[in-house]
């Protein structure tokens, strides 16, 4: 028989399902049987519910992974999902559109909410249960902001902010941090928030987001974390389109031909990588981080030239608006900038960030090491 604590953790079969409708509230079984014949994945709402299925897991010993997201989920989601179920006996994936990342002149208002599509995706992915050893359990906890900040109070203006924030200073007010300087307050804040609800044995970020990943390695190692600790706070390499554009939720907002367009960061960023790698500079050891910069950023602005020029005979993207936001290289470990002669077995970071008409995309490769 299944016992309950694996019902109660997703791991269990359906035909448990009619125990823990009679035992657990409306609000944490929401969605417990699906009538699709996929595996039901439980919604965990508040904050009690959480750390009560949280010690259950603790008591029998089961290791808990985390996959923090905002939803509109999507393949580069579903690789940190699929890596955590097969790691861990349990997974928790967070989906919280987190207010105080976004500045007053974002996004929040029409940043993807896919929650039901999001549900189906994941039942998707879970594998059939087969015997109670092999089982592997997912659970939702899908808070609302007043669980994530109880005191209440403005969450976009930090100005007018009453209430904790947790800033990494000296390595959130680059790159991400420069063009979005309150990005990295809110996200480094929610992280710890939702580090101490779940208290995680593991945590899974994407490198798409490699900045806010490495950021949060060393939030977690400042503040002396356990739940994650820095080791257990695992970057996974990023899903890309099969032309190379990184997957992120919000490629929603692109239009056809702006997607069509949008690759460009990606190659701009290769084509980069590629000139630091080729032989040629290699052995002149005299390439600069400026070359890198100056190679990606040419090719942003032929493409720019290209889709604007009346001349185009390429209708595809034609008039599209692209503005480059940022190219960067910099060191995986200070972010600070690298300049001048780079050398040999120098580990970094090359990123960058465009606009396609209003939707601002990110992107990076990594130089001389790869994510753990
Ligand atoms: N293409 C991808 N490959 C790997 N991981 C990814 C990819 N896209 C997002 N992630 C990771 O998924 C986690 C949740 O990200 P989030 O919910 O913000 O999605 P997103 O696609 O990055 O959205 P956005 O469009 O807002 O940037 C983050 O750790 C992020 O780095
Ligand atoms: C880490 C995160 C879930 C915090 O809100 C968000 O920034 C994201 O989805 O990358
Ligand atoms: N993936 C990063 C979330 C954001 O841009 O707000």
């Amino acid at each position: 028989m299944f016992s309950l604590s694996l019902v109660r953790a997703g791991i269990a079969g359906p035909s448990s399902l009619s125990s823990i409708n009679k035992v657990l509230p409306r609000t944490f079984i929401r969605n417990a049987s699906n009538g699709n014949g996929h595996p039901h994945i439980p919604v965990i709402r508040t904050l009690g519910q959480l750390r009560r299925w949280r010690k259950e897991a603790r008591e029998k010993g089961l290791e808990v992974g985390v996959v923090p997201t905002m939803g509109a989920l999507h393949e580069g989601h579903l690789n940190l999902v699929r890596t955590s179920l097969a790691r861990h006996s349990l997974t928790v994936m967070t989906l919280f559109v987190n207010p105080m990342q976004f500045a007053p002149h974002e996004d929040l208002s029409t940043y993807p909410r896919t929650f039901e599509r999001d549900l189906s995706l994941l039942q998707s992915i879970l594998p059939p249960p087969i015997s109670p050893r092999q089982m592997r359990g997912l659970v939702i906890f899908a808070p609302t902001p007043d669980v994530m900040y109880p005191l209440k109070g403005e969450l976009q203006d930090l100005r007018n902010h009453k209430g904790v924030e947790v800033d990494v200073r000296g390595w959130a007010d680059v790159m991400e941090g420069a063009s979005r300087p309150q990005f990295f307050k809110g996200v480094a804040t929610v992280c710890t928030k939702l580090f101490n609800a779940v208290e995680p044995d593991h945590a899974y970020f994407g490198q798409k987001d490699i900045q806010q990943a490495l950021l949060l390695r060393i939030l977690v190692k400042d503040l002396l974390l356990s739940h994650p600790s820095p080791s257990n706070l695992h970057i996974l390499p990023t899903t890309r389109s099969s032309e190379g554009l990184a997957l992120s939720s919000r490629n929603a907002y692109l239009t056809p031909s702006e997607l069509y367009v949008s690759p460009v960061l990606y190659k701009a960023l290769y084509a980069a990588k590629k000139l630091y790698e080729s032989e040629e500079t290699a052995e002149g050891k005299d390439i600069t981080g400026e070359d890198l910069i100056a190679a990606s950023t040419r090719i942003i602005l032929d493409e720019q030239e290209r889709i604007l020029s009346p001349q185009t005979t390429e209708p595809k993207g034609k008039g599209v608006e692209l503005q480059l936001d940022y190219i960067e290289t910099f060191d995986k470990d200070t972010f600070q900038p690298i300049r001048g002669p780079i050398g040999e077995n120098k580990q970094f970071v090359l990123a960058g960030a465009i606009w396609v008409g209003k939707t601002r995309l990110i992107d990076n490769l990594l130089v001389g090491w790869e994510t753990s």
